[in-house]
């Protein structure tokens, strides 16, 4: 029997279930391309990242831009979830989701005037401060609105992430965080401003990290920083190690996050150090708990290639043609015919609308495929190029399926527009 990334999808009766859900009745439910996701696997991934037994509080960020969906960011904050966020719109959904405001972080480099006086009059729990002119803004606006602002600077300790250049972050030519070379005159800058309070320090070096150790350099760099800024009277409440575990979509072995969790608590007792522990975990929490079905529309076989045409597209799904990711891709339907190999790809006028190359796979015309480990940064990149509707997103627990989202209507595609 094929083993599956997403934990709770299997076969039963020649179909593809999640839990128990036929995928194939889901399709005849909600049509396609629909998102969905499985809350007995988000439990799972939620259950992975807690660390009972810990000598410290240990706070799990969820990065919303993994999935923002509201009801995925209440499933997080009804087990106690704080969130990291990185703009206006992430605050308001996690407060709309009915998370309170004092679990929210809000990162990123390019935090407006607005965005800060909006986070501020909500009351978030940290500010993490990418540059120095963010920091005297944030300074300025908390003081015109007499409340002082909770910050962490994010400093970049120049690390390889070892992963894809486009989701590394920790390098010094990146344009991310503060350089590790200043970050101790940035504190001292930071301690002369009334308006701040220095909560903590943190960072986040990429995303799909396969491997602990850049991540262990990164933390032994952060801990010494952190002793030196003890030497000059600089208290820190809590250490931020970002997100970035990575998921399996191949054949990747990315490390549990109860060993990351294990090691950092190890790295923290070894230098005597007693501050809370976050991190920001995205991916891990919400990408094998979901997946894309699409309907196969036509096969079109040409000189060169099997062209297998879905009716979703790089508009609803960006991850393989901006990454070239490896996402896999099954037919809900198991069949026993020959497989043959394929070009899955969209109907958006791009060549780089495709999900997979060269894949071995039976399939007939109307057929449904799965496209599997699609629950993070899938939805939240998705557009309406093309002017495409954005899919339909569904929420299975056990035998019960939930719509937590519907499909974009025609009207929702101009209802912003207006003509002259
Ligand atoms: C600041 C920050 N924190 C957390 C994350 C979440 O990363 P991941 O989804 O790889 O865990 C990101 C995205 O890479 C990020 O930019
Ligand atoms: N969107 C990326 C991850 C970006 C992480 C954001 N800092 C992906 O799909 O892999």
């Amino acid at each position: 029997m094929t083993t599956y990334p997403i934990p709770t999808l299997s076969e039963k009766n020649n179909e593809l279930h999640l839990e128990n859900v036929s995928l194939n009745h889901l399709v005849k439910e909600y049509g396609t391309p629909l998102y969905v996701y499985s809350k007995a696997a988000l439990q799972q991934a939620w259950d992975a990242w807690q660390h009972p037994n810990a000598d410290r509080n240990i706070h799990i960020c969820y990065a919303v831009k993994a999935n923002s969906n509201l009801a995925i960011l209440q499933f997080f904050a009804q087990r106690g979830a704080y969130f990291d966020t990185v703009s206006k719109g992430e605050i308001a959904r996690v407060i709309k989701a009915g998370a309170s405001a004092d679990r929210i972080v809000f990162s990123g480099v390019g935090k407006t005037v607005e965005e800060i006086t909006y986070a501020l009059e909500q009351g978030i729990h940290c500010f993490n401060v990418e540059s120095l002119p963010e920091l005297d803004r944030i300074h300025d606006i908390a003081t015109h609105l007499g409340k002082r602002a909770p910050i962490s600077l994010r400093i970049n300790p120049d690390v390889d992430a070892q992963t894809h250049p486009y989701i590394s972050t920790g390098l010094k030519e990146n344009k991310f965080g503060i350089d590790h070379n200043l970050a101790e005159s940035a504190y001292m800058h930071a301690a002369s401003l009334s308006g701040l309070k220095i909560a903590g320090i943190d960072y986040h070096i990429g995303s799909q990290l396969t491997n602990l150790s850049p991540y262990l350099d990164a933390q032994n760099r952060l801990f010494n920083l952190v002793k030196k800024l003890a030497a000059r009277g600089i208290e820190l409440e809590h250490i931020d190690l970002g997100g970035g575990l990575g998921v399996r979509y191949k054949d990747e072995t990315p490390p549990a996050a109860s060993e990351l969790i294990a090691q950092s608590l190890q790295g923290l007792r070894d230098v005597g150090f007693k501050h809370t522990l976050m991190f920001e975990p995205g991916r891990s929490l919400v990408a094998n708990a979901g997946l894309l079905l699409t309907n196969v529309e036509y096969l079109k076989p040409t000189e060169a290639k099997n062209f297998a045409i879905v009716d979703a597209g790089m508009n609803d799904l960006i991850r393989p043609a901006l990454y070239q990711s490896w996402m896999q891709v099954v037919n809900t339907t198991v069949r026993n015919e020959p497989a043959i190999n394929y070009d899955i790809v969209g109907p958006v006028c791009e060549s780089s609308d495709w999900f997979a190359h060269d894949r071995e796979l039976a399939i007939a015309a109307g057929d449904t495929l799965a496209i599997l480990s699609a629950g993070a940064y899938s939805m939240t990149m998705a557009s309406n190029y093309n002017t495409r509707q954005r899919p339909a997103e569904v929420l299975v627990d056990n035998q019960e399926t939930h719509l937590i989202r519907q499909r974009d209507t025609l009207n929702s595609l101009w209802g912003n527009e207006q003509l002259l």
